[in-house]
């Protein structure tokens, strides 16, 4: 039985990728370049580096997502490779991680990474967070934990990780849960594992939109998107996901256009269910026959619904 013993990194852009022109900094180094960073690995080891993009991820589209999940699960496919690392820039990357862990068909190890600092900066973390990232990948105990973010020396699980700063190196966190595991001294360790959801999926259907519940917000951009017929509407609700009781005949309504409604948390740490029987409350929302996103924050809640949507394989 042949060894697995390649590591496919697939850059996209982001920080890590960038240094700085004269004018700010702006992507500028290959797949390639980044990987030249790298140190020697042990024998029998081998890297091999595609540049899929080079752009900031909030520039992404969901076609370059749905193309870059496809690459991921065809490259995982190959008998040698026993994971694949993507570099990716910060700002978008547990949505990517996210979608990546709900569709990549493979158990073999999925590790996403990036950098806070760009190239050109003193205490650039791209080389350390991109070590770190292959030696996840290369750990054995890395298979069936889905999707994962390496940075800062910590992994965590594209299910519950977010992007918590908007500056400094350690700007990941998985609320509630802490990260999966660490990175320490070039040594893996693992704190816990998960059983992730995999769903085959066909394809995403783009036209979802995210709200958000504030306090004494109107109802109407619930009522631009159902005019405008959109496939699904997630909303990010109060609490695990409550919303204003004004906000309930255009949710019911809706639904009985058949827009999807998903119910995700405000909070960092979101459950769904409540004991409240009170209007805009769990049940109330229920009986309307809207999904609960179960924990997942609003972006990640929007990803599920559009592979839903989607149509699963089969
Ligand atoms: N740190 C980062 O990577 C942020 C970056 N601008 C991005 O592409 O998301």
């Amino acid at each position: 039985m042949a060894r697995r013993n390649k590591i496919v990194i697939i850059s996209t852009g982001g920080t890590i990728a960038m240094q700085d022109s004269g004018e700010g900094a702006v992507p500028a180094l290959s797949g390639e370049e980044l990987a030249a960073r790298l140190p020697q690995w042990g024998e029998g080891v081998e890297i091999e580096v595609e540049t899929f993009s080079n752009i900031p991820s909030g520039h992404l589209t969901l076609e370059q997502l749905w193309q870059l999940q496809k690459v991921v699960a065809e490259r995982l496919e190959r008998l040698y490779v026993r994971g694949v690392v993507v570099t990716h820039g910060t700002d978008t990357m547990e949505e990517t991680a996210y979608l990546l862990d709900l569709t990549v068909p493979s158990n073999k190890a999925v590790v996403l990474t990036g950098a806070m600092l760009h190239a050109s900066e003193p205490g650039y973390d791209g080389v350390r967070n991109l070590t770190d990232a292959v030696r996840v990948a290369l750990d054995p105990q890395s298979d069936n934990r889905g999707a994962m973010v390496v940075m800062n020396g910590e992994i965590h699980a594209a299910r519950y990780v977010t992007k918590m700063k908007s500056h400094g190196v350690d700007a990941f966190a998985s609320p509630g849960r802490g990260p999966m595991g660490r990175v320490i001294e070039g040594h893996v360790h693992w704190y816990w594992s998960l059983e992730r959801e995999a769903l085959p999926v066909r394809r995403l259907v783009p036209n979802v939109h995210l709200i958000k519940a504030t306090l004494g917000m109107p109802d109407t951009l619930l009522r631009a998107l159902i005019a405008q017929n959109v496939a699904g509407i997630v909303i990010e609700g109060f609490g695990g996901g409550r919303v204003p009781p004004w906000w309930m005949d255009a949710i019911r309504e809706a639904r009985q256009k058949g827009i999807l409604v998903a119910i995700a948390g405000r909070v960092p740490v979101a459950h769904s269910m409540d004991g409240y029987g009170y209007p805009g409350a769990y049940r109330d929302l229920e009986e309307a026959g809207v999904l609960f996103a179960e924990g997942l924050n609003g972006p990640k809640a929007r990803l599920k619904l559009m592979a839903i949507l989607g149509g699963l394989v089969g």
